[in-house]
């Protein structure tokens, strides 16, 4: 049956590394069962966003709810349990294992709904290349496994950190097709895209980070129509 996705709600955040504020106070509300595709210039933070919600940089100051659950100052592992899993940039899957046993690894933590068998229904790619190992995967299939892995912890909210990085256009196109696949089963999506082609794909709308903050909100069809000012939020031509 379908996942629950859950709201996302980030209010005040203000955090960052050592001594250091990246993110000055984002303001974001992500409603359950919508993709937002989170945009900007290289270095505005939206990778240490990413990793605020999902606690591995701790938040200075606001919150951050999943639902009804205040998740600001809980460790990972806690939010995980809540229901936020992230496919992180670079994938990070693990080179030695072959794709069924770094599935079976994220398969022991979850509780959810996503089993094993529908990972490879979704992906049948990953079945397909089951015994081989993650080092001996294409960047396409790296991307698939990284995402399978983070079905498996159940999420009501996915997020995803460039996954097109380093594909060819045909498999982003494949990559973006399985994340829309996601927001049909009614995952909650925040997506960090640097290709706009494929961020446009899937998104309902688009928020846009400059310096730490949100400057930007709008539905992805209203971003699209003022090319003007997509340019200078994003300093692209
Ligand atoms: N682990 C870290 N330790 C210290 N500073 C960091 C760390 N990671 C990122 N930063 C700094 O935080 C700021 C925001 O970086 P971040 O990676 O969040 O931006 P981004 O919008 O995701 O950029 P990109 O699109 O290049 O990935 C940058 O100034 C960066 O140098």
């Amino acid at each position: 049956m379908s996942a629950t996705g859950a709201d996302l709600k980030i209010a005040g955040v203000e955090a960052g590394y050592g001594g250091s504020t990246v993110l000055t106070g984002v303001d974001l509300h992500v409603v359950a069962g919508e993709t937002v595709a989170l945009l900007g210039r290289n270095g505005v933070g939206k990778t240490t966003l990413m990793s605020t919600i999902m606690g591995f940089v701790s938040t200075h100051s606001g919150s951050i709810h999943v639902g009804d659950e205040d998740i600001t100052s809980l460790p990972t592992h806690a939010r995980a349990r809540v229901g936020v899993a992230i496919v992180p940039q670079g994938r990070r899957v693990f080179a030695p294992l072959t794709v069924h046993n770094n599935l079976r690894i994220a398969e022991g933590k979850h509780s959810g709904e996503w089993s094993l068998e529908r990972i490879y229904e979704l992906m049948p790619r990953l079945r397909e290349r089951r015994t081989n190992r993650g080092d001996q995967l294409s960047g396409g299939e790296q991307q698939m496994l990284a995402i399978g892995r983070a079905l498996l912890l159940g999420p009501r909210v996915l997020l995803l950190d460039e996954p097109s990085d380093g594909l060819a256009p045909a498999i982003v196109a494949q990559v973006m097709g399985i994340v829309r696949e996601l927001a049909q089963e009614g995952i909650t999506v925040l997506l960090v895209e640097q290709d706009l082609r494929a961020a446009f794909s899937v998104a309902d709308r688009v928020v846009v980070m400059e310096k730490g903050r949100i400057v930007h909100e709008s539905t992805t069809e209203e971003f699209r129509s003022d090319a003007p000012r997509a340019r200078r939020l994003l300093g692209v031509g």
